[in-house]
């Protein structure tokens, strides 16, 4: 049966939308999870894609499609059909797939926004190709798609690459593609459900992205339909998540990394950003937002803590006129360390570099 003619029964859908995905702000319709929803003879049948979870999540997951449809009226029975991810050699259209070429899927994510994860998204992708690595960066977050400003690729437009992909616009040694190429940052806002699964799933799978060593994925903040459709559609390598110290963040913080457990994700590492002023006219070192909580809060949640960078006044700066911290501002070295720790954790350079 084709993907049209599947039947949503609306009084099953409208349960099914009560439920969120664990640990995602999402339900599982929004999530374009469920494939047909019928009631036959009182029997509710729920075909859904295959999700890729741990098993707890799954049973989680089960327990409360459970729940939702068995206080329907007139539904006594359940047929839950919820497929495992095929494995990776098994190239099949739904599921996770990775990207031929791309050796190490990097989503950066942040559990609030404004926190500074575009500017470490960038500043990592260029700091790895900057150790000669092949680099691309794909700007997903479609709520303030800010790459291509912040490359100085406003109006840029990607081109028609080999067997019909989209070519990514190469900008200082990286290979760029944003959602706001596609859509026009203004519009960005009125995206919802389908629209943004596909959006996504095109620029990860329909992009000519070539050979690379590492794609590094700048997500919108938060845990919404992006940062599922990225879970659903690709395996992630490892992400990086980042915070500022302050603890309305660090609250944010832990649910980011929770986020990437509930999918079986590995999370390479916590980043506190603006961690510390260096004060231009004193020297002095000002720790404005109670530097230092992030790392205990890494150990408390057993992922690495990646490093700290500095809340440096020429960053905002710098970015207005597309250019990156790591290319010319004073905490560049800080950025520099911290893409070491992760292209070493990827096993992209070697242990001594
Ligand atoms: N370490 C820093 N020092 C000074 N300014 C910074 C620093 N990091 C980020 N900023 C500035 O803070 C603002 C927000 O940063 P950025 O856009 O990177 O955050 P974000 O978490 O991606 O935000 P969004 O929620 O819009 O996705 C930008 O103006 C940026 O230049």
């Amino acid at each position: 049966m084709s993907e049209k003619e599947r039947i949503l029964d609306p009084d099953l859908l409208e349960a099914l939308k009560q439920v969120k995905y664990p640990g995602f702000d999402a339900d599982i319709v929004a999530m374009g999870l469920v494939l047909e929803a019928r009631v036959e003879d009182g029997k509710a049948v729920v075909l859904m894609r295959p999700v890729a979870a741990p098993a707890k999540v799954r049973e989680d997951l089960e327990d409360a499609i459970a729940a939702q449809i068995g206080s329907l009226p007139g539904v006594r029975e359940l047929e839950l059909n919820m497929p495992e991810p095929p494995q990776p050699k098994a190239q099949q259209k739904q599921g996770p797939r990775p990207i031929p070429g791309v050796k190490a899927i990097v989503p950066v994510a942040s559990g609030k926004g404004g926190v500074g994860k575009s500017t470490v998204s960038v500043n990592l992708a260029l700091a790895l190709a900057e150790m000669g690595l092949k680099v691309g960066l794909l700007d997903l977050d479609l709520y303030g798609p800010s790459i291509p400003i912040m490359l100085g690729l406003q109006g840029a437009q990607p081109s028609q690459g080999r067997d019909n992909k989209i070519a990514p616009v190469e900008a200082r040694g990286l290979k760029v593609l944003s959602i706001g190429f596609l859509i026009g940052a203004d519009r960005a806002l009125i995206w919802r459900g389908p629209l943004v699964m596909k959006a996504v799933r095109q620029l990860l799978h329909e992009a000519d992205w070539g050979e690379l060593d590492a794609l590094i994925l700048d997500l919108p903040p938060g845990t919404g339909d992006v940062q599922i459709t990225m879970t659903q559609e690709t395996p992630i390598t490892g992400a990086v998540v980042v915070t500022t110290p302050q603890d309305v963040a660090l609250a944010d913080a832990i649910r980011a990394v929770d986020m990437f457990k509930q999918v079986n994700a590995k999370v390479l590492g916590i980043v506190e950003n603006m961690s510390y002023f260096i004060c231009p006219d004193c020297g002095g070192r000002h720790e404005i937002f109670g530097h230092g909580s992030v790392e205990p809060l890494s150990q408390k949640l057993g992922v690495p803590f990646l490093g700290e960078l500095p809340l440096d006044p020429d960053v905002p700066k710098l970015a207005d006129h597309g250019q990156a911290a790591v290319q010319a501002a004073g905490s560049a070295e800080a950025y520099r360390q911290i893409a070491v720790k992760v292209a070493r954790m990827l096993g992209l350079i070697g242990q001594d570099k």
